[in-house]
């Protein structure tokens, strides 16, 4: 196995510890899912307090990349016929987005099928020189990568496997169980206010990740007119 770059690791691990990522991935093809507005989104993102940016797509990372010395989690989504893994399933994928400028890559850390095992992607990640992140959804699996050596261990797909429906808050839990074993946790997956984010590291993760209460139009959008909804039909029903 190729070690991790050690300085590249302590550089990151100083500047994400305790911080907030963005993740700047709009709706797929709707009007803000274009290079231009993710990297206006990345850039308005950091000029909030975003320490790191999480961007989908090859092109969009090297756009973001090209713009701001932020850490990039890059990742690449697929939508595959016959695998349900969507995050950066290819090792071709992990050679793109090093080049495209990510320090950090993320790729799915669930036990499904899968066209390539997690430990070769974890291989290729640490040779192409970029840190490794796990989008895991049990405590299992992520314990078993954070000790063959990935250097974060992301709730991110907890709640989106066939195991259970999504709930509708963050999976606390998990991220507690993988604090309790030493690992850096990015506590990610409906983190959707600033007091969510807050429990996280109350609870111990090493950083948090929010993306759709910040950039996703759409969603944010939705959350207000169905909340707005919602009283104009009890007022209905009350009268
Ligand atoms: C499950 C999956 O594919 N999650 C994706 C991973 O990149 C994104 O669609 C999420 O937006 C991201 O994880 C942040 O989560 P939230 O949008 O809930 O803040």
């Amino acid at each position: 196995m190729t070690p991790v770059n050690k300085e590249k690791e302590e550089q990151l691990l100083a500047s994400l510890k305790h911080s907030l990522i963005v993740s700047c991935q709009p709706v797929d093809h709707g009007p803000m899912d274009k290079v231009e507005h993710i990297l206006a989104m990345a850039l308005a993102a950091v000029d909030g307090g975003a320490k790191g940016l999480r961007i989908e797509g090859v092109k969009n990372v090297n756009a973001v990349a090209k713009a701001t010395n932020m850490p990039i989690v890059g990742i690449v989504k697929r939508d595959l016929i016959d695998s349900p893994i969507r995050i950066t399933p290819f090792i071709d994928d992990v050679i793109d987005l090093a080049k495209a400028g990510a320090s950090i890559i993320a790729f799915d850390g669930t036990q499904r099928k899968r066209p390539v095992a997690m430990l070769a992607l974890l291989e290729a990640i640490h040779s192409s020189g970029c840190i490794a992140m796990a989008d895991c959804a049990d405590y299992e699996t992520g314990l078993m990568l954070a000790q063959h050596g990935c250097t974060f261990i992301g709730s991110t797909m907890s709640g989106y496997t066939d195991m259970y429906p999504t709930p509708d808050g963050p999976d606390y839990d998990l991220v507690t169980r993988w604090v309790s074993q030493g690992i850096h946790v990015i506590a990610e997956g409906r983190y959707h206010s600033p007091e969510r984010a807050a429990k996280a590291i109350e609870l111990g993760a090493f950083s948090v990740t929010v993306g759709s209460a910040i950039t996703r139009v759409e969603h944010i959008t939705q959350w207000f007119a169905a909340s707005i909804a919602n009283v104009v039909l009890s007022k209905e029903v009350s009268i």
